[in-house]
């Protein structure tokens, strides 16, 4: 038994959700591109769901039913409150979501009915989870969310309290779709080896964030806006660059284990990037980024992923750059739990072996006689 580090290559379960064939990323056959144009995100998580796009009055009842299920239990607000300052925000969404599995009478109902009502369930409640933990750490209250608009309209409406811009909710919007499922990436594996014992959806999603949390996965868009913070300016990005480039660091946002031609969302969101720049008459983000590409592109050959580009584009937004991997989860939640019901269909444990590379022959010592 070899064992291959980091799976690479490893199929390690059949879906029917998305797929990566030849550097082409399709949601239920339907390339990513076509879908970032045209597509909305509520669209997309009925699509993931249910296998096929909403017709007028499936899509309708989705959003009503998101609707009605956006608020959190007020004893969740009040755990929120007692969160420490400074609590690292996935952190927080990790326990938020774990302890929502409490305040849900279907937590353990392992029907596909209850599971698919827990999967919109918690779709509709994490946008207010997020906006009330930013809320709260400024001393401010929770906002309440709409009902009968977009997932992106609440949330950036929870976040501020006033009725956000067409552009920005359009903006997001897109973004939401590009980010909603990948897969096998690392977050769906851990929701999908969770719930493959027949724990519920909820302990599913909560190893998912903690997986997503990571600055190798979903945590490299808040690690691309610290570098761009650190390096502040246009002038600064070939001297930075280059020195982390000459330390053999790495350069967040860079790289994918299965695309090894570019990520096909970088694009979206790299016009995204250029667009709202213009729209606000400031083009530094944008440009340090296209100056940051330049560089990593031609001396390591390496691509951006859908990590470099979200970055510019949520502080654009006006987005507080802790807050953006939460964001992806507001997102992924659709994949994760599309994977998890998926899996529920045709369940097997996931429980794959170990080389052993440790040692033999050893026997137990006294504890007087160790050294
Ligand atoms: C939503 C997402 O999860 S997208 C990915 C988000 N993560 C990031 O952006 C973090 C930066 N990128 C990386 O760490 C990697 O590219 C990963 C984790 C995404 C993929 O990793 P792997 O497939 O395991 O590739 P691995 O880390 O082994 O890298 C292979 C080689 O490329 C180099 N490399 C990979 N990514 C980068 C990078 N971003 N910057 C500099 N060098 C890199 C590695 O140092 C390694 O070089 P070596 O062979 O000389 O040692
Ligand atoms: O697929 C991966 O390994 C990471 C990724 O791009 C994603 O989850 O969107």
């Amino acid at each position: 038994m070899t064992a291959t580090k980091g799976l690479e290559g490893i199929v390690a379960a059949a879906s029917s959700i998305s797929s990566i064939i030849d550097g082409v990323l399709t949601y239920r056959g339907i390339d990513i591109d076509e879908l970032a144009e045209k597509a909305t995100f509520e669209e997309v998580a009925y699509l993931l769901w249910h296998g096929k796009l909403p017709t007028q009055s499936e899509l309708d009842a989705l959003i009503r039913e998101l609707g009605e299920n956006a608020a959190v239990p007020e004893e969740v607000i009040a755990g929120l409150r007692l969160y420490p300052a400074g609590s690292n925000s996935m952190a927080a969404l990790r326990t938020v979501v774990s302890s929502l599995a409490l305040y849900d009478a279907e937590a353990q109902d392992m029907s596909r009915e209850a599971n698919i009502r827990k999967a919109v369930k918690l779709q509709a409640q994490l946008p207010t989870v997020v906006a009330a933990f930013a809320r709260i750490r400024q001393g401010k209250d929770p906002i309440a969310p709409k009902k009968g608009v977009s997932i992106a309209h609440n949330f950036l409406y929870m976040l501020t309290g006033e009725e956000p811009a067409a552009v920005a909710v359009e903006a997001l919007d897109k973004a939401l779709v590009l980010h909603a499922d990948h897969e096998l990436n690392a977050s769906t594996f851990a929701a999908r080896v969770t719930v493959a014992t027949l724990s519920d959806i909820y302990s599913g999603v909560t190893s998912a964030i903690g997986a997503l949390k990571g600055p190798l996965h979903g945590g490299a868009n808040e690690a691309v806006m610290v570098m761009l913070d650190e390096i502040g300016s246009l002038a600064n990005v070939e001297p930075y660059i280059q020195a982390k480039l000459d330390k053999k660091e790495k350069v967040m946002g860079f790289g994918h284990r299965v695309y090894k031609n570019g990520d096909p969302r970088a694009k979206h969101l790299q016009q995204m990037s250029r667009q709202l720049g213009e729209l606000k008459g400031d083009m530094t983000l944008y440009e340090m980024s296209v100056k940051i590409e330049d560089l990593v592109t031609g001396q390591k050959g390496l691509k951006p992923n859908v990590d470099f580009y979200s970055a510019s584009c949520y502080t654009m937004l006006g987005i507080p750059r802790d807050l953006f991997t939460p964001i992806f989860a507001i997102s992924r939640v659709s994949g994760w739990t599309a994977h998890i019901l998926e899996q529920y269909d045709d369940n097997r444990l996931i429980r794959p072996r170990a080389e052993y590379v440790g040692p033999v022959g050893q026997h137990y010592v006294p504890i007087a006689q160790r050294g």
